[in-house]
Parts: structure tokens; sequence; C-alpha cells
């Protein structure tokens, strides 16, 4: 039986962060991981952040709960049948339901062969302090993740006073009392936490919450023609509304030789010089962004 981790949790969370160091712990024991990666829009930026030699199935444009359970049961099988590993980790969009990504899983072709070992919900505890600035449907969602967790990462710690620390460990635990809550910063989780796990996933009580039906969340592409200068760039940032979740990608900036990589999550900006000479486009997840002028873009 192969161990099966379901990582969740809204966007720009700390996923993709916590699945790097999971590989990196799980490569250092001898354990060879699989990858089922979804993400939300047209671009493979979180695949990069996977080595080459871990076999990894993606699936664009779409997320695993929405485009229904027949693709991630046909992208399961292929891993299965054309790939040795031992542990395989499903790193959801986040703005999937966990209960619902996990039901290609539970499907009766794998019950010999997939041991759910549980979900892992990754929370941006700076989100969970500010949940009351989210839309009623969005705010369902990012405590939707919350609830089903058999494990709880209250991450970016590192952002937040010890009261504040005290504060979130203490409501999570209230509002999710049967999962175990760690303090993570930068998703670093012992693997030891997660092979304790043995979670029984509860299929009832869920409450439906999809992109594009209930959920206005909606993406968008944008590519750049001419370089940004950074300064002017995060001034625009601060003046953008709070219905823009996440931005990640690379933008072209004044005076650097390629694309840097971007991330926003939050009002949080990160910027990372890339060696390798990157398309310039970003991907914009969010409500009613499609008006938005981004600077130096098409
Ligand atoms: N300060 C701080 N930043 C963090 C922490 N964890 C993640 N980040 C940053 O937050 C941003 C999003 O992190 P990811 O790991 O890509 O988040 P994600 O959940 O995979 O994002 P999506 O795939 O868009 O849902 C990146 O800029 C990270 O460097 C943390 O604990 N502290």
């Amino acid at each position: 039986m192969k161990d099966v981790y379901l990582f969740s949790g809204f966007l720009g969370s700390g996923k993709t962060s916590l699945l790097t160091d999971t590989i990196r712990q799980l490569k250092e024991k001898g354990l060879k991981p699989a990858i089922l990666m979804n993400e939300l829009g047209k671009l493979p930026f979180d695949s990069q952040a996977v080595d080459e030699d871990i076999p990894l199935k993606e699936m664009l444009e779409g997320c695993i709960c929405c485009t229904g359970s027949e693709k991630t049961e046909a992208q399961l099988q292929t891993l299965l049948a054309g790939e040795a590993f031992d542990v395989l980790i499903i790193e959801t969009t986040g703005a999937a339901h966990p209960v619902e990504a996990l039901d290609a899983v539970y499907s009766p072709l794998f019950a010999k062969q997939l041991n759910v070992k549980g979900i892992v919900t990754v929370v941006d505890s700076l989100l969970w302090l500010n949940r009351q600035t989210l839309p009623p449907q969005v705010r369902s969602l990012f405590l939707e993740q919350i609830r089903h967790a058999h494990l709880l990462l209250a991450n970016k710690m590192d952002l937040l006073s010890d009261d504040q620390q005290a504060k979130i460990t203490y409501e999570l635990q209230s509002f999710n009392p049967s999962a175990a809550i760690i303090q993570t910063s930068h998703g670093k989780c012992p693997l030891s936490i997660l092979e304790r796990l043995k979670g029984t996933v509860r299929t009832t009580d869920v409450n439906r919450a999809r992109i594009g039906e209930e959920l206005a969340l909606s993406t968008r592409l944008v590519s750049f023609k001419q370089s940004v200068d950074k300064e002017e760039f995060e001034d625009w940032l601060r003046t953008l509304p709070s219905s823009v979740y996440r931005m990640k990608g690379y933008v072209p900036v004044l005076g650097m030789k390629n694309p840097m990589l971007f991330q926003y999550s939050y009002g949080m900006v990160q910027w990372l010089p890339e060696y390798v000479k990157m398309e310039p486009v970003i991907v914009m997840i969010g409500e009613q962004i499609s008006q938005l002028q981004v600077p130096g873009s098409v």
C-alpha cells in the first residue's frame, strides 16, 4: 500500500513550501514520492518546485474537485501503472474543497493500493486573523479547508507576535477540535508528524464550494510587454482591492537581466532573481480581476 497525503489550504497559504520540504525529507529517508498537482490557470508554475526525477502529474486549468473525479482517476492509474514510488502527495489548488478532491482517491479501483493518511491543511495565519474581510463564499471555502483537516499547519508564524500565535492556535483548535495543530513557518513540518496521521475522512457534512459555480473566483493570465520599475509596481500592488487573492509568475523588472520570480498572496510580496529567462507572464487569481490594469502589461 502507498501512503497518500492531500495538501490543502487557501491560495498562497504555503502548500508548495510544504510540498518542497516534505519531498526533501522523504528523499532523505530513502522514500520516493510521486506528486499529483493541480493548478488553477494554464501555467505550471508550482511544478517547477519539483525535481525532474520525481513522478509528477499535473492538471492545469480546472481543479481536481471540479473537473470530475474521472480525470484524476486516470492520472492516478497512469502513475500507479507506470511509476515506482512509495508515497503519493496530492497538492490541490487553493480553491479546491479538500474532501471533494479526495473522491477520486477513494475510488474502489485503488482500494487495495492507496492508503489515505489524511488531509493536511496549511493555514495562512494572517488570513485567519483577517478572515472577516473575505467575501462569504470565499470565507466558507477557507473555513471548510480548515474544518476537514486531520492536521493543521498554522503557517506564516514568523509574521506574527507571540500573542497572536497563541490566539490563532487556540482559535483553530476550537474550530476543528479533532485535528492536530502545529505552528510552522514556510511550511516546515517534520515528516514524523505527517506519518503519524491515520485519518478517516468524513465525506458527509460537506459544504460544497466550487469555482465558477457558487464561487466567483476567476483566473487571468497577464503578459508583460515592457519592464516595470519595481517600486512603482509595488505602489500599484498597494492599490489593489483585497479581492485579488493571489498572483505568481515572472515580471520583467528594470535593471534585471531576466524576469523576476514574483509572488503575491494576500498583500504580501516576494521577489526572487531568476537565472533562466522565463516568459514574462503572471497568473492572477481573485474576483472581478478582468478589468484591472497591470503596469507593463500588453
Ligand atoms: N513570511 C512567510 N512567507 C511564507 C510562508 N510560507 C509561504 N510563504 C510565502 O507565501 C507565498 C506563497 O507560498 P506557496 O508555498 O507558493 O503557497 P501555495 O499555497 O502553494 O500557493 P498557491 O499554489 O497559489 O495556492 C510565497 O511567496 C512564499 O514564499 C511563511 O511561513 N512565512
